[in-house]
């Protein structure tokens, strides 16, 4: 078993058949993610900065070496067992996948191997199985998250993992639902209530990951896959990084549309997966990502100082409250972007969330953005006030409203009901270019205008 082998020949930073051409860069702002997977093999460090220069990534994804994170006792994730494979996974590294799985049609294709279906041989059960070729990947890392991280159920499980002479198996649970990105172009705009319980989802297992101190580092519409009945799944930590409390992570790791502008100038915490998922949620609510460009140059210099107006336009048809959420988890002062707990406590995630309110937008006629209209949350305010809403999250009791009251005020009442309906404690605490058979796309392969149309 060579889980933690690094390979070779495969830095493109030290090799000349990875210069900077105008293609590269433009491939390499596509595909950061494979660039940093190919070097984070090299140098690891805390210490060690990333450079860039005229927007060709020349960085060494870095992480704090495991023994530091591990031998802190007070840090976060006490229950840190990375490295140390559970008694599954190590069953299956000595046999071959053949033994125990039939492998089925392809599923999905990263950069570095492909995702086929396989089923159990003995239960029949079907899983995902990413085949990464030797050579092209290291998978120890991404492998010891996955297992660090297991047991959450908004983290892809990974199951068991084996070797062969070319290649390893990673069998994961299998994410029939397919990615957030296809949903995106399927359904087109998310409503306020679904952005809203995809955004929840997606904090409370950015929360988890934080408080067992990984990054993601790769926050995008691709990595987020559901389940058969629709749950997210945070996927593909290939990218992921351990961090210590207090620590930095140095690195130019990520897809450019999505990278936090701390990412790009020095040391960088936890926060940028923040960033990224305000990012999509930006995203999912009008169509276009924030911030976009050309080249690379373009779109990092849009992340590192394009202001973003929130006035007018598109907006018109946003809730102030969804628009100060996304202020703040796009902000560049990093210590006033939100955490991922400060997300789930924010009015707009509650108020969209919970289930007393959430009956509310539904019971509505013509609702298809889920807004709400001002009579509806008047008297919601009322019924609210009155129950003291507070108190309890657990009454599933709906409101209904006539049909006829469809005004148009919601934006600014909502932000007032939002403001009024105080936020519980007790919720709170409740709480390349592959040439692959399937055809995928990428949301940051795709040009702005054009992922305006396909939302
Ligand atoms: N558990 C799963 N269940 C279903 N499909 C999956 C699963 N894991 C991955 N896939 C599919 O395979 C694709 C590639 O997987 P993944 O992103 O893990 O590969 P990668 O090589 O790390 O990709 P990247 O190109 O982002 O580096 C996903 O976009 C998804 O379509």
């Amino acid at each position: 078993m060579h889980l933690g082998r690094k390979r070779k020949g495969l830095d493109p930073v030290a090799s000349s058949r990875h210069k900077p051409t105008p293609s590269r860069v433009l491939w390499s702002h596509f595909s950061l993610g494979d660039h940093s997977r190919r070097t984070k093999k090299c140098k690891e460090g805390v210490g060690q900065r990333a450079s860039y220069h005229n927007g060709f990534v020349t960085g060494i994804a870095t992480a704090p070496p495991f023994v530091n994170v591990c031998s802190d006792p007070h840090g976060r994730g006490l229950k840190r067992k990375i490295g140390c494979l559970d008694a599954a996974t190590r069953m299956g590294r000595k046999k071959k996948i053949e033994q125990d799985f039939e492998l089925g049609e392809t599923i999905g294709q990263g950069k570095f191997g492909s995702v086929v279906k396989c089923r159990n041989k003995t239960s029949g059960e079907e899983f995902a199985c990413k085949i990464l070729t030797k050579g092209e990947e290291i998978v120890h890392r991404e492998v010891e998250i996955m297992q660090h991280l297991s047991g959450h159920p908004g983290v892809v499980t990974l199951k068991a993992v084996y070797e062969d002479d070319r290649s390893f198996h990673l069998v994961m649970e299998l994410c029939s639902g397919g990615r957030l990105l296809d949903q995106m172009r399927n359904d087109g705009l998310f409503s306020e209530q679904k952005a809203a319980n995809l955004m929840k989802g997606l904090m409370l297992v950015l929360k988890y990951c934080h408080e067992m101190g990984v990054v993601h580092r790769d926050v995008k519409p691709e990595n987020i896959l559901l389940s058969s009945s629709g749950l997210m799944k945070l996927a593909d930590f290939g990218l992921a990084a351990r961090i210590a409390n207090g620590q930095s992570l140095y690195g130019v790791v990520g897809s450019p549309a999505y990278v936090a502008p701390e990412v790009l100038m020095g040391g960088y915490s936890e926060k940028v997966d923040i960033w990224s998922a305000g990012v999509l949620l930006h995203a999912i609510l009008v169509g276009f990502l924030p911030f976009g460009g050309e080249s690379v140059n373009t779109v990092f210099e849009a992340v590192k100082n394009v202001s973003l107006d929130f006035q007018g336009g598109v907006w018109e048809s946003i809730s102030q409250p969804a628009r100060d959420l996304i202020a703040h988890m796009l902000t560049r002062n990093v210590s006033k972007r939100y955490t991922a707990e400060e997300v789930l406590r924010h009015p707009w995630i509650l108020f969209y969330t919970n289930p007393t309110l959430e009956s509310l937008t539904f019971s509505s006629r013509v609702q298809t953005r889920s807004f709400l209209t001002s009579r509806q949350l008047t008297e919601m305010l009322e019924v609210e006030s009155e129950r003291n809403v507070n108190a309890s999250f657990n009454d599933n009791s709906t409101l209904t409203f006539p049909p006829e009251e469809e005004d148009c005020y919601m934006v600014d009442v909502l932000a007032l009901a939002i403001s009024r309906v105080r936020i519980s404690e007790p919720k709170r605490s409740r709480i390349c270019s592959p040439t692959n058979p399937v055809q995928q796309e990428h949301s940051s392969n795709i040009k702005i205008t054009s992922l305006c149309t396909a939302f």
